[in-house]
């Protein structure tokens, strides 16, 4: 199990000092759709420039076209670019293409799926590398989570790896990792605390205790 932390209402500058303080704890750093609608694919250049050892995640939310923009977030230094999981199927065969091609992965978000169960089969089928449940900002300030769409995926889901996102504190992250996901997506349970060096070693440690 995996954690990555996500970054999101932070610039270039502000995004480096986070990820010192927390990247010893982390396996992953994703750069944000907001910090990408902000400051363009330079964003996850510089960060993949001054932390070679993480992994960083583009999330893209790529919708069409993906070919081309997973090939510019690869060429940005992207090793895993987001798609929406309503995207066409042709739409996400572009995406596991180029990425195979460029030996990058690609993650699903499943946020906005209506029939989660029918579309992680496909998806499944389609040679996608991770599948995510994801409550976003605005389902999370209505009380939403995505631990029962967590549960569903990870009985249905043969062949991908399974991520979850949305809203996840260190307080609900036993929850979590009950479910035993591959990947553990945290943002403002860690940005959002005081001390985010404290929080991140505490969730790594529950992580790798299982
Ligand atoms: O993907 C995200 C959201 O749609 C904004 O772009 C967040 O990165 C994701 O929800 C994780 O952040 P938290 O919900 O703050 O943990």
């Amino acid at each position: 199990m995996e954690l990555q932390l996500a970054l999101d209402l932070v610039n270039i500058p502000e995004a480096k000092k986070l990820i010192k303080e927390v990247e010893a704890y982390i396996d992953i750093v994703e750069i944000g759709t907001p910090v990408v609608i902000n400051e363009g694919l330079r964003a996850v250049k510089e960060i993949k420039e001054a932390f070679p050892n993480l992994k960083v995640l583009a999330d893209l939310k790529v919708m069409d076209a993906a070919g081309y923009e997973v090939m510019k977030a690869a060429e940005a230094g992207a090793d895993i670019i987001t798609i929406l999981g309503v995207a066409e199927d042709m739409t996400i065969k572009g995406a596991v293409e180029e990425a195979k091609k460029q030996q990058k992965l690609i993650l699903v978000d499943m946020i906005g799926v209506k029939d989660i169960e029918r579309r992680a089969k496909e998806l499944d089928e389609l040679g996608v590398d991770y599948i995510c449940v994801h409550t976003g900002y605005d389902l999370q300030a209505v009380g939403k989570n995505s631990f029962e769409d967590l549960m569903t995926i990870k009985r249905i889901v043969k062949n991908t790896k399974v991520a979850i996102a949305g809203g996840i504190k260190l307080s609900t992250l036993p929850e979590v990792i009950k479910a035993k996901p591959d990947l553990v997506i945290v943002g403002g349970g860690i940005t959002g605390e005081e001390d985010k060096k404290a929080v991140a070693a505490e969730m790594q440690r529950l992580i790798k205790q299982g």
